[in-house]
């Protein structure tokens, strides 16, 4: 188990399992909607309805054996990371855990409004306040991870999920697949990642840090704000030859109504070297973030409420009582 543990993986030596883990078949508890609404390489997501409560969950079914290795101890890490993560209310939640001969079945939150990808494919570019907003949340999320040395390791639109339709939508991360654990010290190289989001340090087979999720971050804020991505390019290799040349450009045409608070935001982030880029709480605190944030404050939100005398007010509130049937 120490080698996985440098391998960045938690095992139950490090976090006991407190996620029972049920050999019954998942039918006896939920309805599952047989045609998955999700495939991903290991994995095929389905709906499911509780068969006491009718509450939908999403059922992650995980392959055990991939390509004849058995890759049991990865699918646990993922259930470490998200029981690890349970008290965040921008991570996934995960309720219960089945196994049968051949799969591992995660019962997760139903995220009913989709991926942050289709709403960037149906919207071109969002407002900043939203894009402002979601990356609020994005961050609260990663900060949190952050904190216990969680590095995700695959930060994209298509891993973000909305509570319901956007724009009065809350977001969560998802998808610990090739989330790592980083202990100071252990160098931990390995290629992953999805091109347009993989940081420089991937590509140069250097050490893999927190840092690393940052870069993700600030392709994912360039790409809210414009609809494009800064390096993708016709090929993988050439969208990776872009990511390791250090150019950034935020063309007029793109980049022409964005605050300057945005760009900097985004440059702070898309930097080579990971150690100077902002850290998560770092981008809490910037001004693009708090600036379009504070205004949230709902004392400062809503002008047109007349902060009225008491018995004035008294006289306009009448207390309407509803017969609930
Ligand atoms: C409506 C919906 C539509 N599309 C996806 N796609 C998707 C994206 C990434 C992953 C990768 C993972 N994990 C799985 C599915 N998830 C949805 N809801 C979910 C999905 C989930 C849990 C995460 C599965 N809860 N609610």
């Amino acid at each position: 188990d120490s080698m996985n543990y440098q391998q960045g993986l938690i095992t139950e030596d490090h976090c006991p399992l407190t996620v029972p883990v049920r050999f019954q078949p998942l039918t006896d508890t939920y309805l599952v909607d047989p045609r998955p609404f999700a495939r991903g390489k290991f994995a095929t997501v389905r709906r499911c309805k509780h068969k006491e409560t009718g509450v939908d969950y999403a059922a992650k079914c995980i392959r055990k054996r991939r390509r004849a290795a058995d890759v049991r101890h990865e699918i646990m890490h993922e259930i470490f990371i998200l029981k690890l993560s349970e008290n965040s209310p921008r991570i996934i939640r995960l309720y219960e855990v089945y196994e049968t001969s051949t799969e591992v079945i995660l019962v997760l939150e139903m995220a009913a409004g989709g991926e942050l990808q289709r709403v960037l494919e149906d919207h071109e570019e969002i407002s900043e306040k939203e894009a402002a907003r979601i990356m609020r949340q994005i961050l609260e999320g990663v900060a949190f991870l952050h904190e216990r040395n969680i590095a995700h390791l695959d930060i994209k639109p298509q891993n973000l999920l909305l509570t319901n339709t956007f724009p009065t939508c809350d977001i969560k991360l998802c998808d610990f697949g090739i989330s790592r654990l980083i202990s100071k010290g252990i160098e931990l190289r390995e290629i992953l990642g999805t091109p347009d989001y993989v940081s420089p340090e991937i590509l140069h087979y250097e050490p893999i840090s927190l840092a690393t999720d940052m870069w993700s971050i600030g392709v994912l804020a360039y790409v809210l704000l414009s609809g494009h991505t800064p390096f993708g390019g016709e090929t993988k290799q050439e969208t990776f030859w872009n990511v390791t040349s250090g150019t950034l450009e935020f063309p007029e045409d793109l980049f022409g109504g964005v605050s300057k608070d945005a760009k900097d935001f985004i440059q702070s982030l898309l930097i080579m070297e990971p150690n100077e880029r902002m850290t998560a709480k770092e981008c809490l605190h910037h001004s693009w973030i708090k600036s379009f944030c504070d205004k949230e404050d709902p004392q400062r939100d809503i002008p047109n409420i007349r902060l009225s005398t008491t018995n004035e007010f008294n006289a306009e509130v009448s207390v309407v009582s509803v017969e609930v049937a």
